[in-house]
């Protein structure tokens, strides 16, 4: 289902986790800031809308959706982080350079979160155009960084649900 049939900002909020001791790290990559600062906003905003405290949540920049997974991991190792938020926006140029970025960051922080056994979300728009980008970072197609923060919300009220 793409972006187009479901609004990435409109998701359910039944029985979300008490998160207001819990600490986030959102990592945003500094290229294509014009869409990166909207995903962050939305990130941020959604996880003091649903009780996380400012002071909890924590941020690092780092210069492209490439460096995401080391900065991530810098957050993650850390015992006081609970969930790691990366956001980057990897725009299709003319070459194949965006298909290594995006595999290779998915794949990166798919194996932060296995290692440190906690939520590491890949906040990442992989768009063919500028404009796709901007759709998905609060225009009409709603904000990754919402669904994000969203997703390292659940997956702590999962966690909080099924370790012992
Ligand atoms: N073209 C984009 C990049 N490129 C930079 C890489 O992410 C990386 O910083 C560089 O290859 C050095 O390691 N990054 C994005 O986030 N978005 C792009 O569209
Ligand atoms: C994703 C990128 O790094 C990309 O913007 C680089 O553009 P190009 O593939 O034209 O070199």
């Amino acid at each position: 289902m793409s972006s187009v049939d479901k609004n990435l900002s409109v998701f359910s909020t039944e029985a979300l986790p008490d998160i207001s001791q819990s600490t986030f790290a959102i990592v945003v990559a500094e290229w294509n800031e014009q869409v990166t600062e909207k995903l962050y906003e939305g990130a941020y905003q959604t996880l003091l809308a649903h009780g996380a405290a400012p002071e909890r949540v924590l941020r690092g920049n780092v210069p492209g959706s490439f460096e995401l997974t080391l900065g991530a991991q810098w957050f993650a190792e850390r015992s006081d982080v609970d969930a790691v938020i990366a956001l980057g926006a990897v725009i299709q140029g003319e070459t194949k350079h965006n298909d290594y970025i995006n595999h290779a960051v998915a794949q990166g922080l798919t194996h932060l979160g296995l290692k440190y056994g906690k939520p590491v979300i890949f906040g990442v728009l992989t768009p063919n155009t500028l404009e796709q980008a901007l759709d998905r970072a609060g225009g009409k197609h709603g904000n990754k960084g919402d669904e994000a923060a969203m997703t390292a919300i659940k997956m702590l009220g999962l966690k909080n649900q099924v370790r012992v």
